[in-house]
């Protein structure tokens, strides 16, 4: 893999000397070696909400390495003491395989020197082998923010990467505003290029730093660039136009060999370059292989373990990734799926380590519930009209209000009772009903009665809850605990409500979802009703009915 060899070389030299002027590709010469460097715990730590502890900075790089990207920006050490305690752990406990960790830093301060810039010492003082130097490239940018001269911000850039290379480090520029400033002053921001790659700088990465540019202006930009300094270019793209991932692939087109991202995209304001169809599109579609050997099967599992570890739920509609980037919901495409799951996808799910789910609903067609149960493990190819009448069952019942998408558990039990002509009964309801009574002082009590019968047995039980759902489901328990005492295994993992607005406000037709767990696995039912009990008694008539038969009981 190119740049696991760069890696290497690196690895080898690191502190002790890195990567000489010499070893870098001649001016001109197109690198061997392909970079794809992440930033999310830099920029992607920059994103509304997100606040990373040094243990979640451990345990996001070695996911990052473990997918297989060749650099990990960790931060900028000395801004904050959570950076600079990041590289001092990272130094004693972090072993990376594949990565390079980076220490991210500005240029020195105008008018000083790198040697004496406290900043620029923190970077050395991170230990990592490899330094991304933020530079001003937009002459107004020089000029107003950082109140110098155009010269001197060249010097600036000259300076600080010479001296971090006199001091054995790997040294990438990252152009800030690279686009705008060349739209503004081309020469000036080629100039920043150029002093930066002859002072030694492995990379230049242009910026677009406020997210605006679009594919066609990043590809234009970078040719030229490319031509006019020869130098090896990098492409560092903002989410603001929703344009970062295509512009990132266009710079590539364009030479770029250095792509920079964030897992699932998280960054300042509205997010950068996502990390994951980034490199998908190199692999599968550029047919270049910039993870080490598997890495690309474990990108799934890296996306949501990389969201739950900063506390973001995991998008369900992320390319590639999502839960539902494989799922089919019309008829017609089902129906082709049937034949070759190709004609309806883009690539094979497993390559990413997703997986293809068939979604039943009111847009199903007979192709959409066959695959579906044949996902559940029933084989129902051949039986037009069993598969007609259940597409007409789902369409009948999802007009009343149900949606079987997300609940293959009653969807199941369906199924099952259209296959058998009889529904599956662990028990039958005579009756149940709830009281919410206020006690005057501000509090509530709620109870629950539930009859029913089950083995033969006439069962009468109460229950008290927080709320009548939760004393419904309380009598429900108690009365079948008994009988089958397995069910003390299922516990509810979650429980939705949702008014359909059919008759405004308070009276609407009521949808509840709900989800159990038990035996190792989940499952999630629907109920739907005049009221909230009604809906919410169901989808728990459902859910415990499907739980039993899961843990195997056998009913009645
Ligand atoms: C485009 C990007 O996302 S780059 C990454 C940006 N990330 C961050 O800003 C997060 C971390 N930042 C911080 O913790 C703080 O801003 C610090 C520690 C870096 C600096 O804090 P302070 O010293 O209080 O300065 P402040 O944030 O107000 O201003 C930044 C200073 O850096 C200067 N500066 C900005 N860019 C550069 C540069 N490329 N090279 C050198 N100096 C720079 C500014 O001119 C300003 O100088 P001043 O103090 O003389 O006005
Ligand atoms: C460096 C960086 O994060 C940017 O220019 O957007």
């Amino acid at each position: 893999m190119a740049h696991h060899d760069g890696g290497r070389a690196a690895d080898d030299a690191s502190l002790t000397g890195a990567l000489p002027l010499d070893a870098r590709p001649a001016r001109g010469v197109a690198a061997p070696d392909f970079h794809v460097f992440d930033t999310t715990l830099r920029d992607g730590a920059q994103r509304e909400g997100i606040s990373l502890s040094v243990e979640d900075k451990l345990t996001i790089a070695r996911l990052l390495d473990e997918f297989g990207v060749g650099f990990v920006e960790g931060g900028w050490p000395g801004a904050n003491p959570r950076d600079t305690e990041f590289f001092r752990r990272a130094a004693e406990d972090l072993t990376l395989h594949n990565a390079q960790l980076v220490a991210f830093g500005a240029t020195r301060r105008p008018g000083g020197t790198a040697a004496d810039d406290l900043q620029v010492q923190a970077l050395l003082e991170s230990g990592a082998p490899v330094i991304t130097l933020v530079a001003k490239s937009h002459d107004r940018h020089v000029e107003q923010a950082l109140r110098t001269t155009l010269d001197e911000n060249l010097a600036m850039i000259r300076d600080t990467v010479s001296y971090l290379r006199e001091q054995g480090r790997r040294v990438f520029l990252d152009c800030e505003h690279f686009f705008d400033g060349y739209r503004a002053n081309p020469q000036y921001a080629t100039s920043v290029v150029r002093t930066a790659y002859d002072a030694g700088a492995e990379v230049a990465v242009l910026c677009d730093t406020n997210g605006g540019m679009l594919p066609g202006q990043v590809r234009a930009v970078v040719s030229t660039v490319l031509a006019d300094t020869g130098a090896r270019l990098g492409i560092h793209a903002q989410d603001d136009s929703g344009c970062a991932v295509a512009n990132t692939l266009a710079a590539v087109d364009a030479g770029a060999t250095h792509v920079q991202c964030t897992a699932n995209g998280y960054g300042e304001r509205v997010g950068n370059a996502n990390l994951f169809p980034v490199v998908a599109a190199l692999e599968l579609k550029y047919g270049r292989n910039v993870l080490p050997p598997g890495g690309l099967a474990l990108m799934t599992r890296i996306s949501h373990a990389i969201a739950e570890t900063v506390g973001l739920a995991p998008s369900t509609h992320q390319p590639y990734v999502g839960v539902s980037a494989f799922a089919h919901k019309a008829g017609l495409h089902a129906s082709a799926i049937k034949v070759d799951p190709d004609l309806y996808q883009h690539i094979d799910p497993e390559l990413v380590g997703n997986t293809m789910r068939m979604l039943v609903s009111d847009m199903a067609g007979r192709a959409t519930v066959e695959l579906k149960a044949r996902e559940l493990g029933y084989d129902l190819s051949g039986d037009r009209d069993l598969l007609a009448r259940l597409v007409e069952r789902v369409k009948e019942r999802e007009l009343r209000g149900y949606t079987y998408e997300s609940a293959d558990a009653s969807f199941e039990l369906l199924l099952r009772t259209e296959i058998t002509g009889d529904p599956l009964e662990f028990f039958r309801i005579e009756s149940w009903r709830t009281i919410a009574e206020s006690l005057g002082d501000g509090t509530h009590a709620n109870e629950a009665t539930v009859r029913l019968w089950a083995k033969g047995e006439r069962i009468l039980s109460t229950g008290e809850g927080n709320g009548a759902v939760n004393a419904l489901d309380r009598a429900l328990r108690a009365a079948l605990e008994r009988i089958y005492p397995p069910l003390a295994e299922i516990e509810m993992a979650n429980y939705r409500v949702r008014l359909l607005g059919d008759s405004g406000g308070s009276g609407s037709t009521a949808r509840v979802t709900i989800t159990l767990r038990g035996g190792g696995s989940e499952w999630t039912t629907i109920g739907v009703g005049s009221n909230i009990l009604a809906a919410s008694w169901e989808a728990l008539a459902d859910g415990y009915t499907y739980g039993l038969s899961h843990l195997g009981v056998s009913p009645l």
